[in-house]
């Protein structure tokens, strides 16, 4: 197998009086999986996240992007090559500037983020209205809609195609689905996994959905007391049922 694109070796993190949330993690991740990542509440799902997101400390261990510790960098310096997309649609979007503006925006991802309107041109509507039409939730209607106004649902969209516009090094879906209805969360979950396997990103999605992490991504990691204590891929993640899964809460 090739070289990770991102390792934790030996990643603990502590709160309070040395709890550790974070248990001595060892985690690699290559270039193009998709891992669905399951654990109950508490388990430590987000923080693994904000520690790879670097908005924790981590108390020992490193973490390597490519061949660099990037333990003691910023948050905001990694958000050059790390994207995320929160449960909260009301994160990751700019409220008062427009569904345009704010694709834009994404677009200087580890550039600078100065934003001038007049590089919004025909050229670009139209192809922000082709992107966002493949949403299925009239987002393509609304371009100059200030986001605020959005639906929850259309905010979340928008959210989605922000974190993906340039392609990240890693993608992190915190839930991105949960606080949406039904049909609207089957909808962005199915462009989620279109735009994943079409892009070939490389992504981690929190979900407390088992048919969803079931169904979707190339390998599949169950958290329980912060600590992996199952790491699946390909045939034998396709091989696991319900019942399997349930067994690794209980460790
Ligand atoms: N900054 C913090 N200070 C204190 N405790 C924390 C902090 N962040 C997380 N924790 C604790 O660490 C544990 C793991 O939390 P985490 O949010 O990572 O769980 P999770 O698996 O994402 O849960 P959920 O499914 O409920 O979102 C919890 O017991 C939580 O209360």
């Amino acid at each position: 197998m090739s070289k990770p694109v991102f390792s934790l070796q030996n990643i603990t993190v502590t709160v309070g009086d040395n709890v550790r949330i974070l248990d001595n993690l060892n985690f690699d991740i290559f270039d193009g999986d998709f891992i669905t990542v399951l654990g109950t509440n508490g388990a430590g799902k987000s923080t693994l996240f904000n520690t790879i997101a670097g908005n924790l400390k981590i108390a020992s261990g490193v973490l390597k992007h490519h061949d660099k510790n990037i333990a003691n960098d910023s948050a905001v310096s990694r958000t050059d090559y790390i994207a995320r997309v929160f449960q909260d649609p009301k994160m990751g979007t700019a409220p008062r500037m427009t569904v345009a503006e704010n694709l834009l925006l994404a677009e200087k991802r580890g550039k600078k983020r100065t934003l001038h309107s007049r590089g919004l041109t025909k050229e670009k509507l139209a192809e922000y209205a082709n992107i966002t039409k493949v949403m299925g939730n009239n987002l393509d209607t609304r371009l100059q809609t200030a986001t605020g106004n959005l639906s929850g649902g259309q905010r979340q969209a928008l959210s989605f195609l922000m974190a993906t516009r340039v392609k990240p090094e890693l993608l992190l879906l915190d839930e991105h689905t949960a606080a949406l209805d039904p049909k609207t969360s089957e909808q962005l979950m199915l462009a989620t996994n279109e735009q994943v396997t079409k892009n070939k990103l490389t992504a981690l999605m929190i979900t407390h959905n088992l048919a969803d992490a079931l169904k979707y991504g190339n390998r599949l990691i169950i958290l329980n007391a912060g600590k992996i204590v199952l790491d699946v891929r390909d045939s034998d993640k396709a091989a696991l049922d319900d019942t399997q899964i349930l067994k690794y809460f209980m460790a």
